[in-house]
């Protein structure tokens, strides 16, 4: 296994291309298998989820290939052979889940393992059964298998508790080929879900309301192979700022526009870092000291959990006492005991983690626990004094591009070495 050595640095400086968003690129490509046709994925990150997704979809009889080098997916679902996965192939990466909307769609069955993704709660998949069960997909669990399976799937009012980034997906994905209107009210709205929404057009689906609380879906007979583009990724895109800013340089953040960033510039701001939209992208920097703030993650278009952790790296640094309160995972705060292991000072109290900010970090031995916490562990590694060891970088490679590559770029001493 491989682990990052990071030496503490000079402020970065310089310009850096966001990838494709993951988070938008799974859902679009399990949403794939919703047409016979050929569909063509422009903008997608190679990371460890999308290889994970498209052996999904070759598993269910789908064509796929991956040109890495463009960062184009092509896939062709003429025929399905199978709508089952097994847990090798799909338990340890939460997006598995989202082919069980389309299989139901084309096949009216799906058999899939209870998904994986980060340790970061418990993560169940209720809200989507919920919904597949109102559109009249009966379901078994056993030995960690889901089984769906429906006559038909029947458009229906679908309120969620609580608004599910996966749920909505999900349930969007079996909506456009139902027969009748589905309306998920409570509906996620995350940039990512609009994107798939738009995706789901360009095939021929007719839906409204997405980056709303409300998304209408009118189910059609059957959808068409299509082109997409994938949106940035503004969590890579918030990791970089977190970077910039950690380390007081000056990045740019080439094509980045403002729109999907509002909630994390709105908290550099008040932790005296400034953003602003050039020509190239978006420039951010910092010249005085790291001021702290409170924030409270929710969802879109609230403060981005997926930031958290990259922020509570910031805020060790700050001048003062910061708390953030994580409302959407029950367990996101492993990444504190390791960042207390450089020096910094936090106290966890049930959903809230207090922060006193601390002159400076000091170089560990550190281990990434999941995707966030890793990219916390690598920004915190800039600005400490020292060498950082980072062990278990898988977490990190499924989520962050070549994110040793960029950084150096940026002027980072990060490198690679096998962990003994
Ligand atoms: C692949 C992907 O896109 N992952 C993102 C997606 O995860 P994911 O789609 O898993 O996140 P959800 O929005 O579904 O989860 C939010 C909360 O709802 C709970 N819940 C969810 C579904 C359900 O059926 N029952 C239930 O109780 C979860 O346990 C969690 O506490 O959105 C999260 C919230 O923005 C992000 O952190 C993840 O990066
Ligand atoms: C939690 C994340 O991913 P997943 O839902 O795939 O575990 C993430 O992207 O931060």
């Amino acid at each position: 296994m491989e682990k990052f050595i990071v030496q503490h640095c000079a402020p970065l400086r310089g310009t850096v291309r966001i990838s494709g968003a993951k988070n938008a690129a799974l859902p679009i490509l399990a949403a794939c298998l919703l047409t016979r046709e050929p569909c063509l994925i422009q903008n997608v990150p190679p990371l460890t989820d999308i290889f994970a997704m498209i052996a999904l979809l070759e598993g269910f009889g789908a064509k796929a290939s991956f040109d890495t080098s463009a960062q184009t997916v092509s896939v062709r679902a003429e025929t399905l052979s199978a709508p089952s996965a097994s847990y090798d192939a799909a338990g340890k990466m939460r997006a598995s889940f989202l082919a069980a909307g389309p299989l139901l769609a084309r096949l009216q069955s799906a058999s899939l393992p209870l998904p994986g993704g980060c340790q970061i709660g418990s993560r169940p998949i209720d809200l989507h059964l919920k919904g597949f069960s109102l559109m009249g997909v009966s379901s078994r669990q056993e030995h960690g298998i889901v089984d769906l399976w429906c006559k038909s799937l029947r458009g229906k009012p679908i309120y969620l508790d609580f608004p599910s980034v996966g749920a909505t997906e999900n349930i969007m994905m079996a909506a456009v080929l139902a027969k009748g209107t589905t309306i998920i009210e409570n509906a996620a709205a995350e940039p990512e879900i609009m994107d798939l929404a738009d995706f789901l057009r360009k095939m021929g689906a007719d839906i409204q309301g997405d980056g709303t609380d409300t998304i209408t879906i009118r189910g059609v007979k059957e959808l068409t192979g299509a082109t997409h583009t994938v949106i940035p990724d503004r969590i890579e895109a918030g990791t970089f700022m977190a970077a910039a800013a950690i380390t007081g340089g000056e990045i740019c953040l080439e094509g980045m526009g403002e729109d999907l960033l509002k909630p994390v510039i709105a908290k550099l701001a008040e932790c005296n870092v400034k953003t602003e939209t050039s020509p190239e992208g978006l420039v951010v920097c910092r010249k005085g000291r790291l001021r702290p703030a409170n924030l409270k993650t929710m969802p879109f278009p609230g403060f981005p959990t997926d930031m958290q952790a990259p922020f509570m790296s910031l805020l060790t640094l700050a001048k003062g006492t910061s708390v953030i309160t994580e409302t959407i995972f029950e367990n996101r705060f492993i990444h504190a005991g390791e960042l207390q292991r450089m020096g910094a000072r936090i106290k966890i109290e049930s959903r809230s983690a207090v922060i006193e900010g601390v002159e400076e970090l000091t170089g560990a031995s550190v281990r990434a626990t999941d995707l966030r916490a890793g990219a916390a562990l690598i920004l915190s590694a800039l600005a400490a004094k020292g060498e950082t060891e980072i062990s278990d970088i898988y977490h990190i490679e499924r989520g962050y591009h070549q994110i040793d590559e960029k950084l150096r770029r940026l002027g980072a001493d990060i490198r690679r070495a096998q962990s003994s």
